[in-house]
C-alpha cells in the first residue's frame, strides 16, 4: 500500500477549490465550525457528494474506478454509521482479535445483533469494520465523538497506530483541539469558503 491521497482542485458545497496531499501514514486533521463543510468535504473525497476537481490515490483517479471500488479503497467512516445486515460480523472482514481486544470487545462481538449496539459501540465497531476491510486510505468523520475520555484515548491510540503501521493516508475531521494536537501531522481549518493551514495544535 503506502499510497498518497491527492485532492486536486476539489470543490464542493460552499468551499473554494482545495489542493491537498495526504502522505502514506499521514494524518491531516480538518476542523471548522459546525456546518462549515467538513463532512461534505469527506463525502466528496469518497465520491458520495457532487464535486468539481479530482481525487487520486497515487496514479489512480477516483473516476477511473467503479464507485464501490473507490469507496472500498478510500474508506469513509461517517459520524453516524449505517448497519444493514443483522449481525456485526456480516459487515466485517476476517476477525482480528487483537483489534477487537484493543477496542474493548471479545471475538463473539461478530455474532452480536446490530440492534443491541449502543452509540459508542457502534462508533468503535464502525472503525473496526472499516479497518477489517483493508482500506488504502481513511476518511474519518469525528471518529471518537460518542466516546468517554478513557475509551476515546484507547480508540485513538489504536487508530493512530493502525494508520501509521499500514501507511494509510488519513483525513480526520474533529472539533477537539486536544485531539488535533495529539494525532495530527498537519491541521487545516475551514474559515468561510477557504481551507487554511493552522499552526500545529491550534483549534
Ligand atoms: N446534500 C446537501 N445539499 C445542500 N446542502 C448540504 C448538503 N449536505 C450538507 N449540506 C449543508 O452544507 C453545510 C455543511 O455541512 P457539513 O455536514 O459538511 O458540516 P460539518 O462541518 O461537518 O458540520 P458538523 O461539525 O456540525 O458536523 C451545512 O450547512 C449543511 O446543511
Amino acid at each position: 500500500m503506502n499510497q498518497t491521497l491527492i485532492l486536486n482542485g476539489l470543490a464542493t458545497g460552499e468551499l473554494d477549490a482545495i489542493d491537498l496531499t495526504v502522505p502514506p501514514g499521514g494524518i491531516v486533521c480538518l476542523s471548522g465550525p459546525s456546518g462549515s463543510g467538513k463532512s461534505r468535504l469527506l463525502r466528496a473525497v469518497a465520491d458520495l457528494d457532487p464535486h468539481e476537481g479530482e481525487v487520486r490515490l497515487d496514479g489512480t483517479p477516483a473516476h477511473s474506478l467503479k464507485a464501490n471500488e473507490w469507496r472500498r479503497r478510500v474508506m469513509l467512516v461517517p459520524a453516524e454509521s449505517r448497519w444493514w445486515h443483522d449481525t456485526v460480523g456480516e459487515h466485517c472482514g476476517v476477525p482480528r482479535e487483537s483489534d477487537l481486544t484493543a477496542l474493548g470487545f471479545e471475538p463473539d462481538v461478530h455474532q452480536w445483533p446490530v440492534s443491541r449496539l449502543s452509540s459508542g459501540e457502534k462508533q468503535r465497531l464502525a472503525l473496526y469494520r472499516a479497518l477489517s476491510l483493508d482500506p488504502e486510505a481513511l476518511l474519518l468523520d469525528e471518529p471518537t465523538a460518542n466516546l468517554d475520555e478513557a475509551t476515546r484515548d484507547r480508540v485513538e491510540q489504536w487508530l493512530v497506530k493502525r494508520i501509521h503501521d499500514q501507511g494509510l493516508p488519513a483525513l480526520w475531521a474533529t472539533h477537539d483541539p486536544s485531539q488535533i494536537a495529539r494525532v495530527s501531522d498537519t491541521h487545516y481549518r475551514i474559515n468561510g469558503r477557504r481551507l487554511e493551514e493552522a499552526s500545529h495544535g491550534t483549534d
